[in-house]
């Protein structure tokens, strides 16, 4: 099945609720997964089912991180703060970097999360 991760820091999680929201009906097809946070409002917010990991200062980008290097995850969508830096800041570039080891789609903004969806539906 294919599996999708949606993770967003504090200033992008509305934008991510939304985008979930918009594209509700094909994100219900997929298994799903979050960083704590983001996953506590997906679930609060949609009809989604999500597995919830750690908030992300807490491990959880490295959770996710971990399904990618075992070739797990099929797409992420990760809307990052470009204008706040995080404590957690290397969890995110690991991410980041994992998903290039893995050749895993990747989306860090809206524009792009939309390409990468409607690809996932092809
Ligand atoms: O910090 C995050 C990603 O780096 C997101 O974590 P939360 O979803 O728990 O806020």
């Amino acid at each position: 099945m294919t599996r999708v991760a949606l993770i967003a820091h504090d200033e992008k999680k509305s934008d991510l609720i939304e985008f979930a929201q918009a594209h509700e009906e094909q994100l219900r097809e997929y298994e799903l997964i979050a960083t704590g946070t983001t996953g506590k409002r997906l679930m609060d917010e949609t009809d989604l089912e999500i597995d919830r990991k750690q908030s992300g200062p807490l491990g959880g980008d490295l959770m996710i991180g971990a399904d990618v290097a075992e070739d797990r995850l099929d797409g992420l969508v990760f809307l990052r703060d470009p204008l706040r830096a995080q404590p957690h800041e290397p969890d995110i570039s690991a991410l980041l970097r994992i998903c290039d080891v893995h050749d895993t789609a990747l989306a860090t903004n809206l524009a792009s999360a939309e390409f990468l969806i409607e690809g996932l539906a092809d």
